[in-house]
């Protein structure tokens, strides 16, 4: 293995692995940090899944350390922290904490901070972090219900979150190239500056930023960050060059769309699915809770659907309603009443035959998995920037794909189809 990767969640994990594999990685995703001393899979890189962007500081360090354990020992030359592309976290954390923490360990001198994915608009330009053409702290981000982005000066935002010093890159030292941009690093790591704020505004900046960090033990940022990594590992002669399979097969049997994302590009594809006539099931977390719905209820509804298309079961409704369910039965409660009900009849679809699954929101997306009991994906072809088809290697014989809340073209649910054979 050459690359180790730890993803603070499920989606963001499979996305920089779908990074990865179209870079010519043959990457593998893990779900949860190893144990000690069990062996991981055979792979270019691996990335280890956790779900440790919001829970207290304390675990998300300590799995995030088990993590980097288990990749050093299967290897990895380089580890690469992967958080999300809107920098989701608190001035407590979890994404300070857990590089001061990475670092310490590794004896890195400096570690770049760069979140920018310009396929899915997320772009940085003298520090400060763009979604589309807003900056962080105007776009839907800033009502984010667990980690609201208030700002969007990434110095100022990683500056809260450790008490190490927090310098820039600017554009010009990006357009300047590779070396010009590995001696900026080390001339503010002379400086006791270890975070680094790269800007990157194409996908061009992002193989000039990956050719300056050939050789740094330690790398933050979102996916973009891992595209150009690969090539340091290829020009060293590590890595061959590979064909990338444009299609993955997947075994025979049912499909179906499970989402319990909220979030306003996943309501889009739903909207999207139902025009289509995709036959659809709104999960009700008030009757979930009051028991008129139930997992084998919903599971044994779908299964009772003609296969000529893939059936959607979506608990996703638009932020007042769920405000209102949230204020019946508070916000946790209402997030893991559906999470439980997914995680049952994700468990119930596969025993009765569905192979052919996509799933929709990060903490869903988590609960599914856990349902499923999966514990190893190699990742497949891109339905769409970021998302993946993925095959799962260590739990049911199916083909999933885990879809970021925020990614995807409107037609995601009913395109994604037709890269499987
Ligand atoms: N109708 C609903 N009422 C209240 N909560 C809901 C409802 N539907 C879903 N939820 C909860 O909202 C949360 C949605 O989070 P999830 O991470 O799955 O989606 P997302 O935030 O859109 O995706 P991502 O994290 O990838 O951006 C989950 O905890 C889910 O259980
Ligand atoms: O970087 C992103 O935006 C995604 O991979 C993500 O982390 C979703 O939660």
């Amino acid at each position: 293995m050459l690359l180790g990767v730890i993803a603070d969640d499920m989606t963001g994990a499979t996305d920089v692995a779908l990074m990865l594999n179209r870079a010519g990685m043959r990457t593998v995703q893990v779900i949860g940090a190893p144990a000690a001393n069990s062996a991981l899979p055979e792979a270019d890189a691996v990335v280890v899944a956790l779900k440790s962007r919001t829970n207290p500081v304390s675990e998300a360090v300590a799995q995030s350390l088990a993590a980097c354990e288990a990749l050093l020992a299967a290897g990895a030359r380089q580890i690469l922290f992967k958080y999300c592309s809107t920098f989701d976290s608190t001035p407590h954390g979890n994404i300070g904490p857990v590089a001061d923490a990475l670092m310490r360990r590794l004896g890195a001198q400096s570690a770049i901070v760069c979140p920018a994915f310009p396929a899915n608009g997320r772009s940085i330009y003298q520090g400060y972090l763009f979604v589309g053409s807003v900056p962080l702290h105007e776009s839907s981000m800033k009502d984010h219900p667990l980690t609201p982005m208030r700002d969007s000066n990434l110095m100022r935002l990683m500056g809260a979150q450790t008490q190490a010093k927090v310098g820039h890159v600017g554009y010009a030292t990006v357009l300047e190239g590779a070396r010009a941009v590995k001696a900026r690093i080390a001339e503010l790591a002379a400086q006791d500056t270890p975070y680094v704020v790269t800007d990157a505004l194409t996908n061009h900046d992002l193989m000039v930023l990956g050719e300056a960090l050939d050789g740094q033990v330690l790398l933050t940022g979102g996916s973009g960050i891992a595209m150009g990594l690969p090539q340091n590992f290829r020009r060293a002669g590590l890595l061959p060059e590979r064909e990338i399979a444009g299609h993955l097969s997947a075994p025979q049997g049912r499909a179906g769309i499970i989402s319990g994302s909220c979030s306003t590009a996943t309501r889009g594809q739903i909207k999207a699915a139902l025009e289509a006539g995709c036959p659809a099931l709104k999960v009700d977390p008030m009757a979930l809770a009051d028991g008129s719905q139930s997992s084998a209820e919903l599971a044994a509804w779908a299964l009772a659907q003609s296969t000529a298309q893939p059936f959607l079961l979506y608990s996703s409704d638009d932020p007042a309603e769920i405000a209102a369910v949230q204020g019946r039965l508070g916000r946790d409660k209402a997030g893991e009443i559906v999470e439980t009900a997914f995680s049952q009849v994700a468990r119930l679809l596969s025993q009765g035959g569905v192979t052919r699954m996509l799933v929709a929101g990060g903490e869903t997306s988590g609960a599914v998995v856990q349902g499923l009991g999966i514990r190893t994906l190699e990742i497949g072809p891109e339905i769409d920037p970021g998302v993946p088809w993925t095959r799962v290697v260590d739990g049911p014989e199916m083909v999933i794909a885990l879809k970021s809340g925020n990614f995807g073209a409107p037609d995601f649910f009913l395109k994604a189809w037709s890269l499987l054979r």
